[in-house]
């Protein structure tokens, strides 16, 4: 791909696992990192009113798991066969919907309907949900699907510490999910990722 741009905030988020693709894939791309600032005169420039944004070739794409699965097959990540691809589809669905459903007191004002809510997911929904979630990836080799590397796997590596650290707030999550964790650190010890992460990953905890 020619003249390529990938918009994001200055952190990791769901930018990073959209970086670490490219940069697994071999591809230059410019790390536009737009400020919070700058963000509501940025917001209107985008489909969705949101970030990451990818510009190549003179087109916009954007939506985490559609660019994901985009640069997934074109650098041989998204499944040898339609069962392989839907079985990435499948486990990076109920991903989302995790990430999703725990940021909901994120969007909250009021801060005792917050507390509430953060409480309720945290009593009854987040420890469930990880368990699976943390089997599936142990039965998987480290990985979402199918027991290899894929595009789904660049997507929670990517997002992995503003997992931990902001929306569950969990500083014991690499011990309790030790496979979750596992696949973060398989997917940060490819050699084009790791330089990567040393040299140009943005350095803060979310
Ligand atoms: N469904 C979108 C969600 C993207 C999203 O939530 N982006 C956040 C940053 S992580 C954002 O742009 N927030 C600013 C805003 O909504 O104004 C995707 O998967 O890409």
């Amino acid at each position: 791909m020619e003249n390529v741009t990938l918009h994001y905030f200055p952190f990791k988020g769901l930018g990073e696992g959209i970086r670490m693709l490219l940069t697994y894939g071999g591809q230059k791309f410019e790390d536009k990192r737009i400020p919070w600032e700058q963000w509501p005169e940025f917001k209107p420039k985008t489909p969705f009113g949101q970030m990451p944004m990818l510009q190549a070739n003179g087109k916009t794409y954007s939506q985490t798991l559609a660019l994901a699965r985009f640069l997934g097959r074109k650098y041989g990540l998204a499944g040898e066969t339609l069962d392989e691809a839907f079985e990435i589809d499948q486990n990076m669905d109920f991903f989302t919907e995790i990430r999703v459903k725990s940021s909901t007191p994120m969007f909250e004002q009021d801060p005792e309907i917050k507390k509430k809510l953060k409480e309720n997911l945290d009593k009854n929904y987040i420890p469930g949900a990880l368990k699976q979630l943390n089997e599936i990836i142990g039965k998987n080799n480290g990985h979402i699907a199918n027991g290899k590397l894929s595009w789904g796997d660049f997507v929670i590596a990517g997002v992995y510490d503003a997992l931990k650290n902001m929306l569950f707030q969990m500083p014991d999550m690499d011990e309790k999910f030790p496979h979750i964790k596992k696949l973060k650190d398989n997917v940060l010890s490819l050699p084009k990722v790791k330089e990567y992460v040393a040299t140009a990953s943005p350095k803060t905890e979310m």
